[in-house]
């Protein structure tokens, strides 16, 4: 913790070295001079509205009650030119991919068919049929590719696939609350008893229109593509993972089931959550709203832009968009 003053011509330095989340914790006296985005709020008072007086003295430690955004925001997923190949056939399919993702950011991946996007979100959970040869992935600055696929789901990645699987034998009410304990153990808390868990995971229920009763049938058997996606909604929900990537998630919903999801996906949305979708559509994303847009090119993301890349995809096709 520090205690800093600042004259009253000074405008509040941003503090590159300290975490985003440093807090005010006290502001002596009750009028000063700052300049800064209007995030600097403090007890409900944008703080540049009382920009006269003399001093101010903040005390900083993580994390408080109010948020003060003083730096860059923080990276939750770093990926170094990652290059990979099929485990069995040594085919090359990813090669030399680059993105960061901070905390609260959307991001979502389009490209043509083949172009390698499910591989990368299969790689970035550690699924065996890949194997990685070059480049980096840090995940909340661990290295991701050092751990189990179990570990970098308990570390806060989650992936819900193109077709999710059936687990056949195993009530979606056992495995949901295994899913969940497990996570809980990894951070330290407590497990959650059957019916303390009912309570948890009630309202999630009824933030992705599911009926209860999908809890007593077996994880997705019998389901139809629209019920395995919003269990795979549930999943992520209940697991509170920091990063999500969802591939294709709205492939195979009807527009009321493509709201529902979507609308339960910006409902988990926090400061600190981040989303990386893969879709081949726009109408996804008039729905989620990406923070950027990444279009991959035979295993590269080869452009980067806002929610306009996607729209003129849409019009133009990939050929509008494409570096080859
Ligand atoms: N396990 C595998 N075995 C053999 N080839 C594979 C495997 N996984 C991916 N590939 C090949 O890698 C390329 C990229 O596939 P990937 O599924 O990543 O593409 P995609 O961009 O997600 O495509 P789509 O938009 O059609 O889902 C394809 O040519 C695919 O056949």
């Amino acid at each position: 913790m520090a205690c800093l003053c600042f004259p009253s011509t000074t405008p509040l330095p941003r503090f590159p070295s300290l975490s985003p989340r440093v807090s005010i914790t006290k502001i002596f006296p009750s009028s000063i001079s700052l300049f800064g985005p209007s995030r600097f709020r403090s007890h409900g008072v944008d703080l540049r509205s009382q920009a006269t007086a003399a001093t101010l003295t903040v005390d900083y430690r993580t994390p408080g009650e109010e948020t003060l955004d003083t730096g860059p925001p923080r990276i939750l997923l770093e990926v170094r030119d990652l290059s990979a190949i099929v485990a069995e056939s040594r085919q090359e399919i990813l090669r030399g991919v680059n993105l960061i993702i901070n905390e609260g950011e959307v991001h979502a991946i389009m490209g043509k068919n083949g172009s390698g996007k499910s591989t990368f979100a299969k790689v970035l959970v550690g699924h065996p049929d890949y194997e990685v040869t070059g480049g980096t992935v840090s995940f909340k600055g661990e290295d991701l590719l050092n751990m189990e696929p179990e570990m970098r789901s308990h570390a806060g990645v989650f992936m819900s696939f193109q077709s999710p699987v059936e687990i056949p034998g195993v009530s979606n009410m056992d495995f949901l609350l295994m899913a969940c304990n497990a996570r809980r153990e990894k951070r330290g808390e407590p497990a959650l008893s059957p019916i303390e868990f009912f309570g948890f995971l009630s309202p999630k229920l009824v933030a992705v229109n599911m009926n209860p009763k999908f809890l007593d049938r077996n994880v997705n058997e019998g389901f139809s593509g629209g019920e395995k996606k919003r269990n795979e909604i549930l999943q992520l929900a209940v697991l509170e993972a920091e990063l999500a990537i969802l591939d294709e998630i709205d492939s195979g919903l009807d527009v009321d089931a493509l709201q529902d999801v979507a609308k339960a996906v910006n409902g988990l949305l926090t400061p600190h959550k981040s989303l990386l979708m893969i879709t081949h559509y726009q109408r996804l994303l008039d729905y989620i709203k990406p923070s950027y847009v990444h279009i991959m090119e035979a295993g590269a993301i080869v452009r980067t832009g806002s929610f306009s890349l996607a729209k003129q995809l849409e019009k133009e096709g990939y050929r509008s968009v494409s570096v080859a």
